[in-house]
């Protein structure tokens, strides 16, 4: 990759600057065949050997440009070093149609992603996996999010893969491929700083139950139902699921929920730590007006404030302790002397 390649896709806005640095780097090493990393060490230790030269604009221009590269590469599990290659799976899972993945962005602040495959139990087909990426992409980009709920068109979840599907690409290299797409996907969904819920109706099954565990929160209504079936398919979770429900409720319940495939109805997800609150109607217009309800008493407030709440507790979820403090030491100062920390102190609140 030459150092022109290593830049073109850096999308920083001072481009001029970029061409320059490039022109200004490259006068003194033609065709310097560079990795992000080694273009960034090389770069910083060009500049630290001609101190008096080294703009502090150009290295804090560096440092900012390798920060965005870095976030972006914690932003996919996997890459290239893994093996994967993202276009051609999507390219891949595109030949599965049906179905569709649909987003509403709502004023308050509230995401209603709908899994919209109803014929077949709202089973992911490849483009529904692709359209699932897009919406979660297009979710990373709404500034003004708080919240997101999940949930099935037809008044159920999901029943996992399409098997359709899943027949054909049953060979290893695609298998692990798609494994290695909805992981990325998932850890993303997980990751978003809206706080999220998965409103299970009907069935989650397989993929499904895999979904809600991406959640936040699990919201079920009376009848509903989720079960990893996947030792009956003579498989483990492929999307994810078993690290977070081993997160989500123990190892031990985790380890019996996967080996014994047990049916977790509304009551059994409540002993378990797993659902929040059993809804009163199975009614699915009804059932997401509670859930929106429900939802509604966490993304009361400042933006800037829910989303920040959810970095800190992801921060606390997925650290280690130190860096896990610093992380929220980091978001506090987003907040801290804000609009709303500002507005705070001349209203003095009575926690009552
Ligand atoms: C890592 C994830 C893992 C993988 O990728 O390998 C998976 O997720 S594998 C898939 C795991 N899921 C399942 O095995 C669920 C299979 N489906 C069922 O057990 C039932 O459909 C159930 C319990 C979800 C619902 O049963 P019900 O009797 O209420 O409805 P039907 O069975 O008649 O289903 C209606 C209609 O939908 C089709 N269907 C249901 N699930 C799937 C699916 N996962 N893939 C493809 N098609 C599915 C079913 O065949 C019926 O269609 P029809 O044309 O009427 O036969």
């Amino acid at each position: 990759m030459t150092l022109q390649n290593c830049l073109v896709f850096l999308h920083i806005p001072s481009y001029p600057t970029v061409w320059l640095l490039c022109k200004l780097l490259l006068h003194f090493n033609e065709d310097y065949t560079c990795t992000n990393e080694s273009f960034f060490e090389f770069s910083l230790e060009w500049y630290s050997q001609r101190q008096e030269m080294a703009l502090p604009l150009w290295k804090n221009l560096l440092q900012t440009t390798k920060e965005r590269i870095l976030q972006q590469r914690r932003l996919s599990l996997y890459n290239g070093a893994h093996g994967y290659e993202e276009e051609l799976i999507k390219k891949k899972l595109q030949q599965f149609a049906g179905g569709s993945i649909n987003l509403s962005k709502e004023d308050n602040g509230i995401g209603i992603l709908t899994l919209n495959n109803p014929k077949l139990m709202n089973a992911f087909t490849g483009t529904m996996m692709v359209e699932l990426q897009e919406r979660i992409t297009e979710l990373e980009n709404w500034k003004d999010g708080k919240g997101l709920i999940v949930y099935g068109a037809g008044n159920t979840f999901c029943s996992g893969s399409d098997l359709n599907a899943v027949k054909e690409i049953s060979n290893s290299q695609d298998g692990m491929d798609m494994c290695m797409f909805m992981q990325n996907t998932l850890t993303r969904l997980m990751r978003l700083p809206l706080i999220s819920v998965a409103l299970v109706q009907g069935k989650a099954f397989g993929g499904g139950a895999e979904l809600t565990t991406a959640c936040d929160f699990r919201l079920m209504t009376p009848g509903s139902e989720i079960r990893f079936v996947h030792k009956h398919m003579g498989l483990v979770p492929g999307w994810g699921g078993a690290a977070r429900l081993v997160q989500i409720v123990g190892s031990g319940a985790a380890l019996q929920l996967l080996s014994g495939t047990a049916r977790v109805d509304p009551e059994k997800a409540l002993r378990l730590g797993f659902s929040e609150q059993t809804l009163s109607s199975s009614d699915e217009t009804r059932a997401l007006e509670e859930a929106r309800a429900w939802l509604s008493q966490y993304t009361e407030g400042p933006v800037s404030v829910i989303r920040a709440m959810k970095k800190v507790v992801t921060a606390g979820r997925e650290l280690p302790l130190e860096d896990a403090l610093r992380t929220e030491k980091d978001i506090f100062g987003t907040v801290w002397g804000g609009p709303a920390n500002l507005e705070a102190l001349v209203r003095r609140p009575k926690h009552k």
